[in-house]
């Protein structure tokens, strides 16, 4: 029999772990944790709730998600900063230990940020590769078993742009190899930014092209397509444009990854991308409610949208952790439940977390 790494794809020492990863990652009901803010994200954060960007702080906040009681039955893989990936709880314990220790896969985020690019509308590449593979080798060293680079597009008249579309979906893959050759299950992140005015439709046919891009490097380039996830945008009109519903989203954004990511890639984990918590767990569930060819798990990889509550719950006050701990489970829960379409409101209709706009005006780093 033909084997699963054979063909056009990346079949070296760490193939069939990179599919185990991945297959772990994506199990039905859970999904991923992104706490990789880099430190100046996180600082934003911080300073929402009055609380200073200090290391001790940041170690607070990310201890308490993860000794979150019953976490692991929700979140199968955290995304860490590399200041997180090095550090200790409270008691001493190596956070990779104590995510380890509940069956929680630890991830790294990779790229070092965003660069612009001359001569085009804002648009941007993401800068990290040069020593990469070196740093890939520490953080499988270190624990880490899967990775995350995250690209940057945006809507206006003239982007995405040939250019950029070019630019993020090569650095993309060349990034995804790297990872892939030294055991790191790579996060395809391409994200278009929801700022403008654009129609749903605008915004479908931008993902489309860009997702489109994106497999063809990752296929010039090799990649293990068993062994990756993608972190997309959910299909959605402009910030400042009308709404469009849930089902519109749901369906504009099923429609645009069945037109573009192969079977054979083991996952979607989606961005929050601003959305309020409530519309990234009830927007999830809606694509999972869907009729139709979903050969990939579709999931979560949510920032803002899984630690907002918590975050205001906590306050930087250490009477108020179990209180934030809730707040986090909570959404951890509902998006759980939304990985498998069964998310549901309470017995009253009523929706359970914030619905207030977690967006921030060009997100880019
Ligand atoms: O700007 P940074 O610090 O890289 O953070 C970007 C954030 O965006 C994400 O890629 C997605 O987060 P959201 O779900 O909040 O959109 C996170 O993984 C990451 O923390």
């Amino acid at each position: 029999m033909t084997s699963l790494t054979s063909g056009n794809a990346y079949g070296g020492k760490y193939a069939s772990e990179l599919i185990e990863t991945a297959a772990r990652i994506i199990a039905p009901g859970k999904g991923i944790l992104a706490a990789d803010e880099s430190t100046g994200t996180i600082g934003k954060r911080l300073s929402s709730i009055g609380v200073p960007n200090e290391e001790a702080n940041r170690r607070t906040l990310r201890e308490l998600l993860f000794t979150s009681p019953g976490v692991e039955n929700h979140i199968s893989g955290v995304i860490l900063f590399e200041e997180t990936l090095y550090q200790s709880g409270s008691d001493g314990k190596p956070f990779v230990d104590v995510l380890k220790s509940k069956g929680i896969i630890p991830g790294i985020k990779v790229d070092k940020g965003v660069m612009p690019l001359p001569d085009t509308d804002g648009e941007t590449t993401t800068q990290g590769l040069d020593d990469l593979g070196k740093r890939c080798a520490k953080y499988y060293e270190a624990g880490a078993r899967f990775a995350k680079w995250r690209a940057v597009l945006k809507i206006s008249a003239t982007a995405p742009s040939p250019l950029a579309i070019h630019e993020n979906a090569y650095g993309l893959a060349r990034y995804a190899s790297i990872c892939q050759e030294n055991g790191l299950v790579p996060i395809v992140e391409p994200e278009i930014l929801t700022d403008g005015t654009h129609s749903i439709e605008v915004c479908a046919a931008a993902t489309e092209r860009v997702l489109a891009a994106v497999y063809k490097a990752l296929s010039d380039h090799k990649v293990l397509l068993e062994g990756t996830l993608l972190k997309p945008n959910m299909v959605s009109a402009g910030i400042d444009a009308k709404p469009a519903s849930t089902q519109e989203i749901a369906t504009a954004t099923v429609r645009a990854l069945q037109r573009t990511v192969p079977p054979a890639v083991a996952g979607v984990v989606f961005l929050s991308g601003g959305q309020s918590e409530e519309d990234a767990s009830v927007n999830l569930d809606a694509m999972n409610k869907l009729p139709g060819r979903k050969p990939w798990a579709l999931s979560f990889s949510y920032g803002r949208a899984l630690q907002a509550s918590a975050l205001k719950a906590w306050g930087g006050k250490p009477d108020s952790i179990k209180a934030a701990q809730e707040a986090f489970m909570t959404r951890a829960k509902a998006n759980g439940a939304a990985t498998i379409g069964q998310y549901k409101a309470d017995a009253n209709g009523r929706q359970l977390g914030h619905t207030d706009s977690l967006h921030e005006k060009d997100y880019k780093y």
